[in-house]
């Protein structure tokens, strides 16, 4: 098998004197399709700002490579769902042109406007470019995160709880286009979710934190109860 993308090696999270999780181990390869799942509170995203590099560990590692160890691993990140401020007059395009590339330029080059358009037309926002983000759906304003996300042709894809604020069929044709999109790609997804259906239907394995540890399996067979087992 080929090198993972991304190792965990016994990663504890510690809040004070309050332990989210304990010695947790897992490997994430190229291409694969994982959920993480677990009760409110246990702390998926936690372990999420680990991953990203925006928390530290209170101990243990992350190794990150990208697939044939050559790179930095790229990371793509759809946040949980979010009012963007009302005042911000930026359209759709624009929004999702933020993530071009860090640049001092405030114009696009050529190449950066068709990376962009090409974007717009995979996550079939084209129509709607130029409509302010404040005026869109919510499906819609995901589909800008995604494709703001997918700019940085990222080799592993973090969808955190993306899907929480959609009706049925806006939630499937999110994830639709998402798993299409990976799969196309080769990434890697860590799909965060409570929505047990979505898991089973969109990723081959789950990652469960639960009672501090962690265990993997099947997305098809998930123990619902395991989600039950709110720590307060
Ligand atoms: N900065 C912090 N300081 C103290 N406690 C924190 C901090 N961030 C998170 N926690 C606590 O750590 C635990 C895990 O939180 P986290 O947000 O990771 O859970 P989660 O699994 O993502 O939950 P949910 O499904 O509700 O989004 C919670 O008890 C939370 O209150």
């Amino acid at each position: 098998m080929t090198e993972p993308i991304l190792t965990a090696a016994h990663l504890t999270m510690d809040f004070g004197s309050k332990t989210v999780f304990n010695d947790l181990n897992f490997t994430i390869h190229a291409g694969e399709k994982i959920s993480l799942i677990g009760h409110n509170g246990a702390g998926k995203t936690t372990l999420v700002k680990i991953l990203l590099g925006l928390l530290a560990p209170t101990a243990g590692t992350v190794t990150k490579k990208s697939p044939g160890g050559q790179a930095k691993l790229k990371i793509g990140y759809v946040p949980q769902f979010r009012n963007i401020d009302a005042d911000a007059p930026l359209s759709i395009a624009s929004f999702v042109a933020l993530n071009v590339g860090l640049s001092w330029r405030p114009w696009l080059t050529a190449n950066e406007k068709k990376r962009v358009a090409d974007v717009l037309a995979l996550t079939d926002l084209t129509a709607i470019k130029d409509r302010p983000i404040t005026l869109t759906s919510g499906g819609e304003r995901q589909r800008a995160y995604l494709a703001q996300a997918l700019l940085a042709d990222p080799e592993l894809l973090i969808l955190d709880e993306a899907t929480a604020s959609m009706d049925v069929d806006a939630k499937k044709a999110m994830m639709d286009l998402v798993v299409k999109v990976v799969t196309q790609r080769n990434m890697a997804l860590l799909f965060v979710s409570h929505d047990l259906e979505l898991t089973a239907r969109y990723t081959d394995r789950y990652l469960l934190i639960t009672d501090e540890t962690l265990a993997t399996g099947s997305s098809k067979e998930v123990n619902a109860d395991s989600l039950k087992g709110v720590r307060i």
